[in-house]
Parts: structure tokens; C-alpha cells; sequence
């Protein structure tokens, strides 16, 4: 069976990439950064090593890459391929659809084995996104020729994956937890069902449990992280204040959820509590810009810090740390992250009320908005030479 894995990069080789070699799938990846992809052709393999005690590796084998860039190889590759599968960031998977449409254009004339595409993001509705991106680059004639043979399931990731800093630049260090859910009700007759992959009817509720909880509770700690200094996760999870605030920020996405989706209470807390002990794994090291990346994507309405506040005020709770956590994203201001540099030159420029308008979707005269206002407000009095 033959994989093509769009983004060489920590979850696609460390989740993705060694989730599908054991499945049984030879796998092309797609990258557009040249050295990676040089190292993957060749070697054709590399190594996962898991963060506990005993560091267990594994070899990743049968692999090869391609250059992202030259869009007939990778249309070649999927024409031949049984899986799509992308973990290249939700913004880029407009720049990876002509590629994909254009494999899918090749199959159109020949193969009609089915072929599912899965979006592998931090995103509700990922290969939903994909799909539509991808159909901007079909003619109505192709659109309904395929219809019926390419599929693009959603799906909801979860492991943690830091950014690597090893001699070997193709070894990446994973925690041992992890979770691949996907909508079985999108997938097409005769899919081969991919070993370690847990099935569902219905994605929505898992993949917003997820979102909610193990990414509302990252990003948390990473924003009041990176305010107080902290250069990890593992840093930020020592500081009692900032513990507080995760957990305040998971029992009110928790209360959001529980309404919503009629979760078991005592099942979420222990879910609640596992998703902690990830966090403090004393064998990873995991980096607050890394967590807190992104800050306009992970402020959008859609996102892991409005959305479950908007649910919970729905359902009449507090969302007073979610606020908060808003509040310390719109401050975060490392130099490399041009998400960051975007909002902090609109707050500079426009005033921090326009920017959580126009970053949040939240009404100027709405109680969450002043609720960020006020928190964005004491926290500049908190860290007034911001960090240190
Ligand atoms: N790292 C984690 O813990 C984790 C866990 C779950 C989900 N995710 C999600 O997985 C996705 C990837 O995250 P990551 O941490 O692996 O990031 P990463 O930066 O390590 O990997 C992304 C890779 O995509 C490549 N890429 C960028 N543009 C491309 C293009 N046009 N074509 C092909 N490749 C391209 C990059 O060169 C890079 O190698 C994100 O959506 C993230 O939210 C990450
Ligand atoms: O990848 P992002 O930028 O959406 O979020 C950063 C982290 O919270 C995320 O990568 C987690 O490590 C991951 O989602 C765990 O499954």
C-alpha cells in the first residue's frame, strides 16, 4: 500500500509517518524544505524515539520524498496512491491543493480505486477545508467524476511532538500518548482500515474535546508561559499562578463540552487529568513559542479559546480564565513568529478593542470583549516590561 504524507516535518514523521509504516503503507513524503527532503530520499528511513523512561525507538522505514514544489512528481505520486494524508499547518493546505487536484485529475482517467484524503491539523473540519480548496481546482466534469472515489474524511490528532533539536536532523522525539480519530461516516466501501486509527461516527464531539482540552490547556500555559518568562511548557507547569489558570481555562471549556456533548463528568476530569500529566513529562522539552504559535490562528472564532467560551457562556458558565488566556495571547510578541508581529502592530496602530474585534470576531459591546479588554489591561500592569 502506497502513502503520500504532505509535511516531513514533527507530526508527520514522529505521529503520521510512523503510524502509517506500521500499518503496513510504503510512504512518499512531500516537503517544501529542500534539506529534509534530501535526507529522506536518502536514507529512506528514520528513527522515533519515544519520551519515558527506557527513550524506546523505532525505525521508520520504505520511505522516500519529493519536493513540494514540483507539482507533476507529486501529481504522479498521487495517482499511484491508496492515502493522502497532510500535517502541514491549516493555512497551508491552500498551497498543497493544486498538487492534490491535479493527482486527482491523473486518477480521474485511469484508477478507481478509492482514494481518501485526510487532513492531519489542529482544525475543526480540516479535510473538509481541504477538499473545498481542492474542488476550486476541478472542472465540474472531474468534481463529479470523482465524487464517488475520493473521499476526504475529517480527523482530530493528538500527540505531542516538540521541535527537535538532534545531531541526527531525521530523529524525533514523541510522547508515548497518542490518538488518530476519524469520521467513518465519510469514508468510501472498500477503504482499508488503517491499523491504529480509532473509527467514529461522529468526529465533532471528539475532535472538539480535543481542541478544547488538550490545546486550550497548551496554549494557556504557554501565553501566561511567555509572559512570566518561562521557556517551556515543562517551566510554565511549576508555576503554581499559571497552573491555576489552565486549570480554571479546562474546567470552563470542560463545562462547555459536558453540556454539549452530554460528556461523563468524572470520565472528563480523568481526561482533564491525563492531558496534564502530559504536559509535565519530564522527558520532553517543549517550547513556549512553539505551544503558543500562531497567536491570530489560535485567537480565531473557530479556534481552542473563543469557541469554547462562547459554548460555556451558552451554557451560563464563567469563562473568566479563558478571557484571561485571550488577553495573554494578545500579548505575545516573540521576534520569529509573524502571526505575533501582525497583532502586535495592529495593537500598536489601532488599539487593542479593534484588534480583538478583528482577531476574535467578538462585538465591541459584547461581555466577553471588555472581559478580554479588562484581563489584557492587567496583565500589561502584571509584566509591565513585558517579558523578561
Ligand atoms: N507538533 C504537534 O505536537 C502537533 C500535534 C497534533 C497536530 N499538529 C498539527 O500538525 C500540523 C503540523 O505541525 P508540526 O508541529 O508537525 O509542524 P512542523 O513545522 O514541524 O511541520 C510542518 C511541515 O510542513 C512543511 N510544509 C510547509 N509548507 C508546505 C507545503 N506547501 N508543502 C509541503 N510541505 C510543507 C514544512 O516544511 C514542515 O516540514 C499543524 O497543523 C499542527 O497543528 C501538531
Ligand atoms: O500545533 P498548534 O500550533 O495548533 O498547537 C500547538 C500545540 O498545542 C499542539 O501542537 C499540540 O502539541 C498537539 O496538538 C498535541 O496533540
Amino acid at each position: 500500500m502506497k502513502a503520500v504524507h504532505f509535511g516531513a516535518g514533527n507530526i508527520g514523521r514522529g505521529f503520521i509517518g510512523l503510524l502509517l509504516h506500521n500499518a503496513g503503507y510504503d510512504i512518499t513524503f512531500v516537503d517544501v524544505n529542500d534539506a529534509l527532503v534530501s535526507q529522506l530520499r536518502a536514507k529512506g528511513q528514520y528513527t522515533v524515539k519515544l519520551a519515558n523512561e527506557q527513550a524506546d525507538t523505532f525505525l521508520v522505514d520504505r520511505v522516500t520524498a519529493i519536493d513540494g514544489k514540483n507539482i507533476e512528481l507529486v501529481a504522479e505520486a498521487i495517482a499511484e496512491a491508496d492515502l493522502v494524508t497532510t500535517a502541514v499547518g491549516v493555512n497551508v493546505l491552500k498551497s498543497i491543493a493544486g498538487a492534490i487536484a491535479k493527482g486527482i485529475g491523473l486518477r480521474a482517467s485511469g484508477s478507481r480505486q478509492p482514494l481518501h484524503v485526510i487532513a492531519c491539523e489542529n482544525a475543526i473540519g480540516g479535510s473538509t477545508m481541504l477538499k473545498r480548496h481542492v474542488w476550486e481546482h476541478l472542472s465540474p466534469d472531474v468534481q463529479a467524476q470523482v465524487e464517488k472515489t475520493v473521499a476526504f474524511p475529517d480527523a482530530a490528532v493528538d500527540r505531542i511532538v516538540p521541535l527537535q533539536q538532534h545531531e541526527d536532523p531525521l530523529l524525533v522525539t514523541v510522547e508515548p500518548f497518542y490518538e488518530w480519530t476519524v469520521d467513518r461516516s465519510a469514508v468510501l466501501p472498500g477503504h482499508f482500515e488503517i491499523e491504529g486509527v480509532h473509527y467514529v461516527e461522529q468526529l465533532e464531539p471528539y475532535i472538539e474535546r480535543k481542541l478544547f482540552t488538550v490545546n486550550t490547556g497548551h496554549c494557556c500555559a504557554a501565553y501566561h508561559g511567555y509572559l512570566k518568562g518561562c521557556a517551556t511548557i515543562q517551566e510554565a507547569m511549576k508555576d503554581p499562578d499559571i497552573v491555576a489558570e489552565v486549570r480554571g481555562a479546562l474546567k470552563e471549556s470542560g463545562a462547555a463540552l459536558i453540556a454539549a456533548y452530554r460528556f461523563d463528568e468524572a470520565g472528563h476530569a480523568h481526561y482533564i487529568k491525563t492531558i496534564l500529566d502530559r504536559f509535565v513529562n519530564p522527558y520532553l522539552t517543549d517550547e513556549v513559542v512553539r505551544v503558543g504559535r500562531s497567536p491570530i490562528r489560535k485567537l480565531s472564532p473557530n479556534d481552542r479559546l473563543v469557541r469554547p467560551a462562547l459554548l460555556a457562556q451558552k451554557f451560563g458558565a464563567e469563562v473568566t480564565h479563558l478571557a484571561a488566556a485571550m488577553a495573554a495571547a494578545l500579548r505575545f510578541d516573540p521576534a520569529d513568529d509573524p502571526e505575533a508581529a501582525e497583532l502586535q502592530q495592529a495593537i500598536r496602530e489601532l488599539g487593542v478593542d479593534w484588534a480583538i474585534t478583528k482577531y476574535t470576531g467578538l462585538d465591541g459591546q459584547s461581555a466577553l470583549h471588555k472581559q478580554v479588554a479588562e484581563q489584557y489591561e492587567k496583565l500589561g500592569r502584571l509584566h509591565p516590561q513585558g517579558k523578561e
